[in-house]
């Protein structure tokens, strides 16, 4: 599609893999993720992601989504970041996210959020 459409398939410098199934007229998009790590030692299962991305003229849109590791961990993640197209058409995207992971209690709240940042390059 248009430079830095987000439909298809990325993969980020985890390994982990996300497909992004259609991008909207509003720029909303759902798809799933495929985490290449966990901190639960239950089996990684693919989860559903639900964002939205601005439709630049130059290719080089801002977007977010979240992941709702809804079957194997009580955690969510939030990406947010831009799409560069290099001059050679090749695109990345350089994201920040957070991750919460469920705690018993208040007292646990403030080692609950996690942050970090990945890079992603397009797989197909
Ligand atoms: O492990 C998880 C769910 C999977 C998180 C994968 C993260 S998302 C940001 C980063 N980029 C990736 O591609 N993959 C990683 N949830 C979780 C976290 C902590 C705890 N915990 O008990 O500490 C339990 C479950």
């Amino acid at each position: 599609g248009k430079p830095c459409d987000l439909t298809g398939w990325w993969e980020n410098d985890l390994g982990s893999k996300m497909h992004v199934l259609e991008v909207d007229s509003e720029g909303n998009f759902s798809g799933e993720y495929h985490t290449a790590v966990s901190s639960t030692d239950k089996p990684i299962q693919p989860s559903p992601l639900v964002g939205s991305q601005h439709l630049d003229k130059d290719g080089q849109c801002t977007f977010g989504f979240t992941v709702n590791w809804k079957k194997f961990s009580d955690s969510t993640a939030v990406f947010v970041g831009q799409c560069f197209s290099g001059d050679n058409g090749n695109e990345v995207l350089h994201t920040s996210w957070l991750l919460r992971e469920k705690v018993d209690s208040l007292t646990s709240d403030w080692k609950a959020t996690r942050t970090g940042h990945n890079t992603f390059i397009r797989t197909s």
